[in-house]
């Protein structure tokens, strides 16, 4: 009888959530395997790219709340590696002054006492050039907002769980998983044995969940990550202190439009929609609409006049869409050593660091550091079907 390899908890799926929570269960002495189905680094998930957005701008105080501790997170890790993950730039949110979405973001910054500008229609273009606020728009700009260096933070927290002594097997796919005191996980070269698991699988979750009889109501869509080509190169350049920027629900559009500053690709400016078609995340390739793109440009043709309106790049990513948008940190419903992070509705990237010690504590048995109610599965309840 061959024998199984034993750990204390395997994560499954090495991307942001996944690898936050490898490294926080190595922190706590925890023997921990981190399993992928693809070759690292990858780019077929949802945390891939060079750059994402952290704001403390939000619409609920719970995500502002952990947001703070968050940011700490983020420093700790950079100080332990000694690299750069964040640069600072600040949001400019802007919606139409009189709606509830607008409105929400700017009262939690200001409940908050997030650090903020608010900005007239006087001074807007002499603070931001080049942008044309729409009539009836207000604009406030959260000040700790920046910029994250996506690939190099992955990178960097899988590099800190090895240094704890965590292993990281890649190019393995999880193909079962036995429920039980000792959870069974049967991948694509081996079988293991531990007293919890972390199922940390992205668009794949539902995939992943077949195998312990639970779906949850997820919905996974392709994004269309644009960037724009600035007609005279650096106007839109972080060095320039162009901020990171994000629309309001409104009458431009029914989702948030949001845009980074030109950083990563010289000239060119990343500018997306907040939402995209359904896609299988095995067959992402497939989908091919690009309604987002027709959007978007007329929005760019309006509102960001130094862009030309026509994506000079087009890269793809995956978001896993919750009903209500919120993530899904919580037990199995009916294995409580078998822990869930899932639906991280296209706003997740920033938690990384405060996801990963909230998954690590659930799957220790601890009491979590923050009221997860929120993000129950008991929440969606017809929603939530047996797989069988
Ligand atoms: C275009 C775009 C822009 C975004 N912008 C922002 C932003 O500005 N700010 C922000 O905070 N967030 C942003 N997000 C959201 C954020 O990137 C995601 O919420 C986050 O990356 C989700 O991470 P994850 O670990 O849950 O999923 P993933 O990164 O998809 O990781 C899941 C991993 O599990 C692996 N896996 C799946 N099944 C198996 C299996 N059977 N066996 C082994 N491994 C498996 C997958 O291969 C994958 O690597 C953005 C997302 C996109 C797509
Ligand atoms: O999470 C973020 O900050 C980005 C921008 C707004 C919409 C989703 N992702």
């Amino acid at each position: 009888m061959s024998t199984k390899e034993e750990y204390d908890c395997i994560v499954i799926g090495a991307g942001v959530q996944g690898s936050f929570t490898a490294y926080q269960l190595a922190k706590n002495n925890q023997k921990t395997l981190l399993l992928e189905q693809f070759v690292l680094p990858h780019t077929r998930g949802s945390s891939h790219g060079q750059t994402r957005i952290i704001r403390k701008a939000y619409e609920q105080d719970f995500y502002t709340h952990m947001m703070e501790e968050c940011y700490e997170l983020w420093a700790q890790l950079e100080r332990e590696a000694s690299v750069k993950l964040y640069r600072q730039t600040g949001l400019l949110v802007m919606g139409p002054e009189n709606s509830q979405s607008y409105q929400l973001f700017k009262s939690t910054l200001q409940r908050n006492k997030v650090p903020m500008v608010t900005l007239t229609r006087d001074n807007f273009s002499q603070h931001i050039p080049h942008v044309n606020l729409a009539e009836g728009d207000g604009a406030v700009v959260d000040i700790t907002a920046g910029i994250l260096y996506a690939d190099r933070a992955l990178k960097t927290v899988q590099g800190q769980f090895q240094k704890l002594g965590g292993i990281i097997r890649d190019k393995e796919k999880v193909m079962d998983i036995k429920p039980g005191p000792i959870v069974t996980v049967s991948s694509s070269a081996g079988v293991y044995q531990a007293k919890s698991v972390v199922i940390t699988a992205g668009p794949w979750a539902n995939k992943l969940l077949t195998h312990t009889d639970l779906q949850l109501p997820l919905e996974v869509v392709k994004i269309n990550v644009c960037y724009w080509k600035e007609k005279v190169p650096g106007s839109y350049n972080v060095k320039q202190r162009f901020p990171c920027f994000l629309l309001t629900e409104g009458e431009e559009s029914k989702e948030h439009i949001y845009g980074l500053p030109s950083n990563e690709y010289p000239g060119l400016v990343k500018i997306c929609y907040h939402m995209g078609s359904k896609t299988d995340p095995d067959q992402r390739d497939k989908q091919t609409d690009r309604s987002d793109i027709d959007i978007l440009q007329r929005y760019i043709s309006r509102c960001l006049p130094g862009l030309l309106p026509e994506p000079a790049v087009v890269e793809s990513c995956m978001y896993t869409l919750t009903p209500d948008r919120h993530f899904v940190l919580d037990h199995h419903p009916s294995y409580s050593n078998i822990v869930i992070g899932a639906g991280f509705s296209g706003h997740g990237f920033k938690f990384g660091p405060i996801i990963g010690k909230l998954l690590c504590e659930l799957s220790l048995g601890q009491v979590p550091s923050y009221d997860l109610s929120p993000f129950r599965i008991r929440r969606f309840q017809a929603k939530t079907k047996s797989a069988l």
